[in-house]
């Protein structure tokens, strides 16, 4: 470019905003400074598959306090013998994460649960109309004094203390913001929203925190059901709105198709802000996590799950890819380093591209001139169009083709062969080979349809 051509150096990126243009929704925002209230072991245990023995338990509690959760909550220690036993055996842990369990707000579920060594109780009531008249049958009065006479009770006990409407949104806003601005002024610790049946969309949710976050002064905790599929995108307008505690449990399990899902929940708060994640989390462990739950209640972790599906970092279409190989954060929003994971770029089927190709032809070694790269793609293209290929099926096919494309370069000029072969290794450092974090994505290509028997024979 000619020296008048020359454009000013850019301006430095503005990461403050000034002051007076600061909005207040910015200042309502929690999505810096937020806490996790991991519910395997309560939410994830009322997922139909779900059964874990006192040793699971503790295992699963002691991966989550390693992952760097600030909570974990336990089953009601009134739900059965072994649930008191299990809760009072995982308070003795010594955990870094507190420890809390989740009961009925009622006396007798508190007097025992306080006597478990937990840091904190969950109390919880249904407010909605549907709940109070057919699951408990207690009006809204009644509810209110219940609820103060709980809550004072668990502070006596020197012990964290949360009240919760179940089915919040089905509730009569008036009834629930006077009855939390009732706990509030009782000094309860938290509040907490329930989106129980999962019926809420991300700008409900906004509006409700929002609104509560104006008659309490106390932290907001929000719990979401996935039904409909927003609870990760409700668990962020509610911190958008001002919460401070998000529910989650592993993969999501909990009663139907359950709530927030831990892995999820990371995915999108890294996206808002990844230095703040990365720093109270240990990402790199979300895998072995949800490998541990996964195996305990006897499910396969989805191809679609957020960071560790089986596919979440595998790039397919030749466009992508070669973008993908010059620069990851063309078509990545997540790092996979950042979560332990390995990037894969897929290349055996018909829609992938020469630059995917020559990519690998440097992995394996193999010079090609870019013109012959382009010839083994158009092969490769033509046998994908029969079935896809497997790893090793494409680099069999790139050796033979890089054999044959030096015999005939040596057969025609010997001195220069190698000068060839050399001439095309020069984007050695955006290479990316499949790993021992992309070897689901290599054992998935190698399970597909077997060889058709002209596939076969090409490669033989
Ligand atoms: C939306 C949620 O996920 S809330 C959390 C759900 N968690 C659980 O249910 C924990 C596991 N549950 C259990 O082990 C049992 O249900 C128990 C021990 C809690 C109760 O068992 P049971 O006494 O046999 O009652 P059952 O489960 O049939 O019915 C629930 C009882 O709780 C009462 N109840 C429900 N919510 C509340 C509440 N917030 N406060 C007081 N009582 C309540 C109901 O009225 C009903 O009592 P009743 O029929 O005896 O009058
Ligand atoms: O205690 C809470 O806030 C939530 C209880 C629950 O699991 C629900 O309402 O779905
Ligand atoms: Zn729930």
């Amino acid at each position: 470019m000619a020296p008048s051509q020359k454009q000013p150096p850019a301006a430095p990126a503005q990461t403050h905003r000034v002051p007076s243009l600061v909005k207040y929704e910015d200042l309502l925002s929690r999505t810096r400074d937020f806490s996790i209230i991991e519910s395997t072991l309560r939410e994830g245990e009322q997922f139909s598959n779900a059964f874990f023995d006192t040793e699971t338990k503790i295992a699963i509690a002691k991966a989550l306090d390693d992952f760097g959760v600030e909570y974990i909550e336990l089953t009601s220690p009134v739900a059965s013998e072994q649930s008191l036993a299990d809760c009072k055996a995982i308070c003795q842990l010594g955990l870094k994460a507190k420890i809390l369990t989740h009961v009925r707000c009622h006396m007798d579920d508190a007097k025992i649960a306080v006597e478990t060594g937990v840091d904190g109780l969950d109390l919880v009531i249904g407010t909605s109309s549907l709940l109070r008249e057919f699951s408990h049958g207690k009006d809204m009065a009644y509810i209110e004094k219940q609820a103060v006479e709980v809550i004072n009770f668990v502070k006596s006990k020197g012990l964290e203390v949360r009240f919760s409407s179940e089915d919040s949104f089905r509730s009569d806003l008036v009834d629930l913001l006077s009855l939390y601005r009732v706990v509030d002024k009782a000094g309860v610790d938290r509040v907490g929203i329930a989106d129980t049946v999962g019926c809420a969309d991300p700008r409900q949710v906004y509006d409700l925190v929002r609104t509560l976050r104006g008659v309490v002064s106390c932290d907001i905790e929000c719990h979401f059901h996935n039904d409909t599929g927003c609870a990760i995108a409700n668990a962020y307008a509610a911190l958008e709105a001002g919460a401070t505690h998000i529910d989650t449990s592993v993969l999501g399990i909990g009663e139907r198709n359950g709530i927030t899902p831990l892995g999820g929940l990371c995915a999108r708060m890294y996206t808002a802000d990844r230095e703040y994640v990365m720093g109270k989390y240990k990402l790199a462990k979300l895998r072995d996590i949800e490998n541990l739950v996964a195996e305990n209640v006897q499910i396969q972790v989805p191809f679609n799950n957020y960071i560790t599906g089986y596919c979440a970092f595998t790039h397919k279409a030749g466009i992508h890819a070669k973008a993908i190989l010059n620069n990851p954060s063309t078509y990545e929003i997540l790092k996979p380093e950042d979560f332990g994971m390995t990037r894969y770029v897929s290349i055996g089927h018909r829609l992938t591209g020469w630059n995917a190709v020559k990519n690998r032809m440097v992995q394996l070694g193999l010079g090609l001139t870019d013109a012959e790269v382009k010839q083994v793609t158009a092969q490769i293209k033509e046998m994908a169009d029969i079935r896809p290929l497997n790893i090793e099926e494409v680099d069999t096919l790139l050796r033979k083709f890089h054999a044959s494309a030096e015999a005939e370069r040596i057969r025609l000029s010997p001195s220069d062969a190698s000068l060839h072969a050399r001439s095309s290794n020069d984007n050695e450092g955006t290479l990316t080979a499949p790993s021992p974090t992309a070897t689901d994505a290599v054992n998935a290509e190698k399970s597909r349809l077997p060889a058709p028997a002209d596939v076969s024979a090409a490669l033989a």
